[in-house]
């Protein structure tokens, strides 16, 4: 299986701008890149990273990747919007239709809790589409194993993506995962990074200031220095 990361290199996560300065952000931005690549190598896989922009994996990372991770990664740059980018590269028929493409997953880069274990269950069905939804409605991660199938994300997209599959007659799996429905998007997302993140991520956050608080019975981030 192909594994395909779309990464936003310049601006990303602008909706934790309330708590994270833009130099922040893209710091946070790379960590979790990195967290989701260490899982996708430690489950097998050799990712590519769908940047919008050229990205240096060792000069512009102000952490270290392991070794493994810069050997298994390649990087392509596509500017085009998200969708565009990510059906260019899923699987599609040969000119004759004789041979089977091979399936590809899209992993979203800020999925900050992945887990080998998590992945697996994405790689390992056999439904022509499975979809492992995001809190929200989004798609944090899917596997495509059928050249008519194509993503339209933004919006509800996991609904979306269940009636683009359904028009076309494909099967398709929902994957229920925490850690993979868990994308960090708003401020409140960074208390599942301090809780159940795996590596680069949550030290980043600490060393921006961040722990966690406890507040009216109910858990938050507050930061020191901040
Ligand atoms: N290749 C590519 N990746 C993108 C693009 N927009 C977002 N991404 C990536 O897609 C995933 C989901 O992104 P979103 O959470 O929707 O957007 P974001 O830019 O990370 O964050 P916001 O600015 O807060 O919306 C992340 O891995 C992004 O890095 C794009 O236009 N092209
Ligand atoms: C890409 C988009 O991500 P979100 O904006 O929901 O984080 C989606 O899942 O359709």
């Amino acid at each position: 299986m192909r594994v395909v990361v779309p990464f936003a290199v310049e601006s990303p996560k602008t909706r934790l701008s309330p708590v994270l300065a833009e130099r922040e952000r893209r710091s946070l931005a790379r960590a979790m890149l990195a967290d989701v690549l260490g899982a996708i190598v430690a489950a097998g896989h050799e990712p590519t990273v769908l940047a919008t922009a050229p990205i240096d994996l060792e000069d512009d990372f102000d952490l270290a990747l392991s070794d493994d991770v810069l050997a298994a990664t390649t990087i392509a740059v596509d500017d085009r919007p998200l969708t565009e980018a990510v059906n260019a590269r899923l699987p599609a028929e040969d000119a004759d239709g004789d041979s089977v493409p091979e399936a590809v997953a899209v992993v979203m880069a800020d999925l900050a809790l992945t887990t080998p274990d998590a992945l697996e269950r994405l790689f390992a069905g056999d439904a022509d589409v499975a979809i492992a939804p995001g809190r929200g409605g989004g798609t944090n991660a899917l596997a495509v194993r059928h050249p008519d199938f194509r993503v339209d994300y933004h919006g509800a997209s996991y609904l979306d993506h269940r009636e683009i599959a359904a028009d076309s007659g494909l099967a398709v799996e929902a994957v229920d995962s925490f850690r993979l429905a868990t994308d960090i998007d708003e401020p409140n997302d960074l208390v599942e990074v301090l809780i159940h993140g795996t590596e680069h991520a949550p030290a980043r956050l600490r060393s921006f200031g961040f722990e966690l608080e406890e507040q009216d019975g109910r858990v938050t981030v507050a930061r020191s220095d901040g």
